[in-house]
């Protein structure tokens, strides 16, 4: 039975031809952060209030000017087109039907009109790479004209972390199977079948018009995550000038780079640690969240993600300041499991599960969950404050 992301994690295993799970499931080197993520959330407590009516749940926020129906949106995920092929469409458009945003990566295997066209009245975000400049301007500037309605920049990526599950399975751009790979896809036939009309999957959106994949040398680079290195605070410039619309910047744990985005004048926050699949000694997402929450003080939203699993995951990241959270892996996990329609049951799992603890909780709407309403016991957070009120959105 499939009644919780758990169930669907579990049954991505058999699913799915070893080295794409270990792609998804991976972190870097120990997967201390990873399991950190979880750990810290399982930690927090939410203190019930009591005869409120809670007859009428309202799951709803409002971001950016746009309504979404629950405080969630799925994450950028590269390679979708290997968990299921045109993953990146067919998560956008499960996203579109549940009313919450979907981000596209750079890393993605369909070209980003295509992605939106496939939902042109969803909310898509595009998360951008600054491998080299040139490419990204012609990415962001191809967003932009397709009416993607945010920009993510990822700044958590420097350099790949340490991902030795792909470097024991040979795992690589272009894709060329070794014996060991070729083994793994005879006995997956169903992925193997599925996959075989269209052949390995490529990136792209790696050419200025997005038609073709971009160069073998520019695949290799993208998967190894060869990134510019030399993108620093001043650089932000160069993307606002491109950019208008909301500026987001992705991989943010400490409240000084909080407190230097403001500076910068950069619109929202994701607090994260790539899902633990970058700097292993990272703090959780979890704990790192008040920090920066308490830093930004309501200036500009601040949203989260890293080991949400279950509805009550949302309510306790709603708690400690985060005004929505995102997920990866779970509707990665749906994905593989049931395509478009296994990312929309996992959503609704979440979605459900949220409306159930919001009803326990006594909190009608996602207003009501601030910690101090709740008496969060912030174990994870140390001694650090939880904000009082969410964020507003500008
Ligand atoms: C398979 C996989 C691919 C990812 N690719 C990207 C990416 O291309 N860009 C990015 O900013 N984050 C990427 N991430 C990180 C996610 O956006 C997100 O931060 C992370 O998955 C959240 O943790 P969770 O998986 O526990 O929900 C990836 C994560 C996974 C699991």
């Amino acid at each position: 039975m499939l009644l919780n992301i758990e169930d669907y994690r579990r049954r991505t295993r058999a699913v799915l031809p070893r080295f794409v799970h270990d792609y998804i499931e991976g972190s870097a080197d120990d997967g201390h952060c990873m399991r950190r993520n979880a750990g810290d959330l399982s930690g927090i407590e939410l203190t019930p209030r009591v005869l409120r009516d809670t007859t009428r749940v309202d799951t709803s926020v409002e971001v950016f000017g746009r309504k979404w129906a629950l405080p969630l949106g799925i994450a950028p995920t590269g390679l979708n087109g290997l968990v299921r092929p045109e993953g990146d469409r067919l998560l956008a458009a499960a996203a579109g039907e549940a009313g919450i945003p979907f981000s596209l990566s750079t890393a993605s295997n369909m070209r980003l009109e295509d992605v939106r066209a496939a939902a042109p009245g969803g909310m898509q975000w595009m998360q951008l790479y600054v491998m080299h400049r040139e490419m990204a301007s012609q990415i962001v500037e191809r967003a932009r004209k397709d009416g993607y309605q945010a920009l993510v920049l990822t700044v958590d990526v420097p350099v790949s972390g340490n991902r030795e599950l792909d470097l024991r399975n040979g795992f690589r751009m272009p894709f060329r199977p070794t014996p060991r790979l070729a083994w793994d896809l005879v006995s997956h036939p169903r992925w193997s079948l599925r996959m075989a009309p269209r052949g390995a999957p490529d990136f792209a959106n790696l050419t200025p018009s997005g038609s073709g994949a971009g160069s073998t040398s520019m695949q290799a680079a993208l998967l190894a995550r060869a990134m510019d290195q030399s993108l620093v605070w001043e650089s932000l410039a160069w993307l606002r000038g491109m950019w208008k619309g909301p500026l987001l910047l992705k991989g943010v744990l400490h409240p000084d780079d909080a407190r230097m985005a403001l500076d910068h004048g950069i619109d929202g926050l994701i607090v994260s640690n790539h899902g633990g699949r970058q700097n292993d000694a990272s703090p959780s997402a979890i704990s790192a969240l008040p920090r920066v929450a308490n830093a930004v003080a309501g200036r500009i939203p601040v949203f989260m993600d890293g080991g949400i699993r279950r509805g009550g995951d949302i309510a306790k990241a709603l708690a400690l300041g985060a005004m929505a959270v995102f997920v990866g892996r779970p509707t990665l996990y749906g994905l593989a499991v049931g395509g478009q329609q296994g990312a929309a049951a996992v959503l609704k799992i979440l979605a459900d599960e949220l409306v159930r603890n919001m009803t326990l909780l006594g909190a009608t709407t996602v207003r009501d969950l601030p910690a101090r309403r709740l008496a969060a016991t912030l174990q994870a957070a140390e001694a650090v404050e939880a904000p009082d009120a969410m964020p507003l959105a500008r």
